[in-house]
């Protein structure tokens, strides 16, 4: 679907450079627009700029995914319709009861978030989380489980034990989030093998304020 997500950004020029960044590397982007009230990244889903930033995005053909913790299937429904989303990425702690009904209620994309401790950590235990998801058909992305904030913590995973988990099922598609930074995010795609990787505050000049030198950075360096 995309190489790229650049999460949690606010302004009509976060959207433009992250155009700019994926048509300069030639990588397919998409932005994460978070409708987590809590979040520093956190964008009105109803308010005129967050339509605006939608529709530029829209306009460049870059992919919007919705980032919601603990909302009701109902309201990312309607979120996502409203907001012309892709996809939507569940990072809270939803059960598969509350996504079984969002998947009668939307015919996009449901991305989970697969919160992992940042030691290391065994195929079978990553199976066990991943497997309820799989068997609903959700995509797969993988971030350092953030306690209470949920996400965006910066925080980066144990790569090795996610590439032991990728060579023991080669044909699961899966994302890798957790801490990535124009510095780290090569090697963490050479350690992991990930195809897709994802970021919030690795392209960020201050807690929730994107920095477009750090977006084009970090797309260069896939
Ligand atoms: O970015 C947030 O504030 C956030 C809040 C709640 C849930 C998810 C959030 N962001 C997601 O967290 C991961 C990792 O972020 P980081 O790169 O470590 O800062 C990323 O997938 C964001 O989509």
């Amino acid at each position: 679907m995309f190489e790229v997500k650049i999460c949690g950004v606010r302004l009509k020029s976060d959207v433009q450079a992250v155009g700019a960044a994926g048509s300069h590397a030639g990588k397919a982007v998409a932005i994460g627009l978070n409708f987590y009230p809590a979040s520093a990244r956190y964008v009105d889903p109803e308010s005129a700029e967050t339509a605006e930033l939608s529709a530029t995005a829209a306009r460049a053909g870059i992919l919007r995914v919705g980032v919601f913790v603990h909302e009701t299937p109902e309201k990312i429904a309607r979120i996502a319709a409203q907001v012309g989303l892709a996809a939507v990425q569940l990072h809270g702690d939803e059960t598969v009861e509350e996504v079984d009904q969002l998947f009668e209620l939307i015919e996009i994309d449901i991305i989970r978030a697969i919160k992992l401790p940042t030691g290391p950590i065994s195929i079978e235990e990553i199976d066990e989380a991943c497997q309820p998801w799989l068997e609903m058909g959700c995509g797969l992305l993988f971030d350092a489980d953030a306690g209470s904030d949920h996400g965006g913590s910066g925080k980066t995973l144990d790569w090795p034990s996610i590439r032991s988990w990728a060579d023991a099922n080669p044909d699961i598609p899966w994302m890798l989030a957790g801490g990535l930074t124009p510095e780290n995010v090569a090697e963490a795609i050479e350690v992991t093998g990930a195809k897709c990787v994802d970021t919030a505050s690795g392209v960020e000049e201050s807690r929730g304020v994107k920095s477009a030198a750090k977006i084009e950075e970090f797309i260069q360096a896939i």
